[in-house]
């Protein structure tokens, strides 16, 4: 069973369902991939300005643990002179602290004894020292930056150390200064001076994965697990990722590595705050768009209204009615395209084929087709024209004289062709409006407007005369017989005017033919 909808579309309604939707389709598929094309542009430069930023961060507080470390190393070099001399330590912590302003606190730790410390009033001088680092320190006898830790004094630090050596290279202990991690630093001032903008920010791990630095400052000496940049940076990689954080939030990440103390920075910035701008500016573009979208939407339904008015117009006018008022209206309609324009002038050849075939047929339905006269249905439609105008007129029947004896005698098709002449006597001898109608086998009518019996007898003898003089080929001379009746002199009827016309007819041919005769 096939489908039928319910309804059928104009032309109109169809070029805008595939319009309408196409157009919409290109609009939008184009502003969602350049959004894609913006969004992916968008996340990539601000990871790459993120792993800069991490790189540089990097860079820079190797540069300052490096100095830290040489500022230790020149200290250590003094000490040398003169190492078990602890006014000379002591001297020295306080030069460092007071001097570099590098570091929160200088201490001396000899074998695991703090023996000079600066301020002194931490009050840590001659108390032993537990720390990992001090101990590892003192067992590796090599410059060292610290895991953070809990100090003596109760700060969470880090510490930077240098190994301290008599001249003669016996090893004493080492020279440590100290960065509060919680409290105001300078390394902590230098990683803030380095504040990052819009939404976006930085922070420094340990070795041991303990926060050293974050914007969040409740969160610093936390331990971060199960983070994979933070796996990555301490494994000294450096460059860029998408993640999910703790809190399963999208982040932009850049990373890169502090080698001199295998930390790492990483700088973030959430995914939903790097593409809220851009969303707002999709919005816009968007809104400046709307105005271009609707005039485009306007130029759609104005283009498929003058694309199907033609057809409209066409298919409005396709019943081919030969009606004036409807080929007037198809010539009307203005095809300005090219299948319009050959479906208009295929539909006005077919109006005008139809209105000519209809021409003769109707020609054909009142006309007799021997001789080309009317017929009786042709007469009396002229002779209701002459009865509604109220113009009299005179009724000549006529009838060939033994025509039956032509027929045996030539043949039929003779007969016919004197039937032609005879038609065409009586057509030479009539006026404009006079109507010549063959009504029978040879009977014919010749119905003279205007005309009373005495005038019309007049004309029927003219022609009476005239058959009889003509020679018809092959046949020689005929005669004919004619009965004349008036309306409305004999009859306001015109069925009796005919069989008056009869009777006058009879009458002549009763009483010799070759005659006229007017109907009593
Ligand atoms: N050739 C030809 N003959 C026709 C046609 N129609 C009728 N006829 C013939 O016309 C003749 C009429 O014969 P009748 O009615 O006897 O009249 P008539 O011989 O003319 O004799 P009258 O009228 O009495 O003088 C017949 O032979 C018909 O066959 C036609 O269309 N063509």
């Amino acid at each position: 069973m096939r489908f039928r909808l319910p309804f059928t579309f104009n032309l109109r309604q169809l070029i805008l369902l595939l319009a309408m939707p196409a157009a919409a389709a290109i609009l939008f598929s184009g502003l969602y991939i350049s959004y894609q094309v913006q969004k992916e542009r968008v996340i990539e430069d601000t990871l790459q300005s993120n792993h800069v930023f991490a790189s540089k961060l990097a860079s820079a507080t190797e540069h300052f643990l490096a100095a830290a470390m040489q500022q230790l190393e020149f200290s250590a070099s003094i000490i040398a002179e003169d190492i078990t001399n602890t006014e000379l330590l002591q001297a020295e912590t306080n030069r460092l602290l007071e001097q570099t302003q590098s570091f929160n606190s200088v201490a001396i730790n000899m074998q695991g004894v703090v023996k000079a410390a600066s301020p002194v009033s931490l009050n840590i001088i001659n108390k032993t020292v537990n720390s990992v680092h001090s101990k590892q320190a003192l067992k590796s006898q090599q410059p060292q930056v610290s895991l953070p830790y809990i100090s003596l004094a109760n700060n969470l630090i880090i510490v930077v150390s240098y190994p301290l050596f008599d001249l003669a290279g016996n090893y004493y202990g080492y020279i440590g200064g100290s960065f509060y991690l919680e409290q105001q630093s300078i390394l902590n001032a230098l990683l803030k001076q380095h504040s990052y903008d819009g939404g976006a920010y930085f922070y420094v791990v340990a070795d041991n994965k303990t926060l050293l630095y974050h914007p969040d400052s409740k969160r610093i000496g936390e331990q971060v697990s199960n983070n994979p940049v933070i796996e990555r940076v301490l494994q000294g990689e450096r460059g860029y990722t998408r993640i999910l954080n703790g809190q399963g939030t999208a982040m932009l990440a850049g990373f890169a590595p502090v080698k001199l103390a295998n930390w790492g920075i990483v700088a973030q910035r959430s995914e939903a705050t790097t593409l809220a701008k851009l969303d707002t500016f999709q919005g816009q573009v968007l809104k400046r768009m709307l105005p271009i979208v609707l005039i485009t939407f306007l130029l759609i339904a104005m283009l498929a209204h003058y694309i199907a008015k033609p057809l409209r117009l066409l298919a409005d006018s396709a019943n081919l009615s030969t009606d004036k008022k409807n080929v007037e209206h198809l010539k009307g309609i203005k095809s300005w395209y090219f299948e319009s324009q050959q479906l208009k002038h295929a539909m006005l050849e077919g109006v005008h084929t139809l209105q000519s075939q209809m021409g003769q047929l109707r020609q054909d339905a009142l006309t007799d087709p021997l001789t080309g006269a009317h017929n009786r249905r042709g007469l009396n439609i002229l002779l209701e024209n002459l009865m509604d105008k109220q113009i009299p007129f005179a009724v000549l029947e006529i009838d060939i004289d033994f025509f039956k004896r032509v027929n045996d005698t030539f043949g039929h098709d003779t007969g016919d062709e004197v039937l032609k002449n005879l038609t065409h006597i009586i057509q030479s001898l009539s006026r404009k409006h006079d109507i010549v109608a063959r009504t029978g086998g040879e009977e014919f009518l010749l119905v003279l407007p205007n005309e009373n019996s005495d005038s019309a007898f007049v004309i029927a003898e003219r022609l009476r005369n005239q058959v009889a003089t003509t020679l018809m080929a092959k046949v020689g001379y005929i005669n004919v017989s004619i009965g004349i009746a008036t309306w409305p002199q004999h009859s306001d009827d015109i069925n009796q005017v005919y069989k008056c016309a009869d009777k006058a007819l009879y009458h002549a041919k009763e009483t010799g033919r070759n005659k006229s005769v007017i109907a009593s």
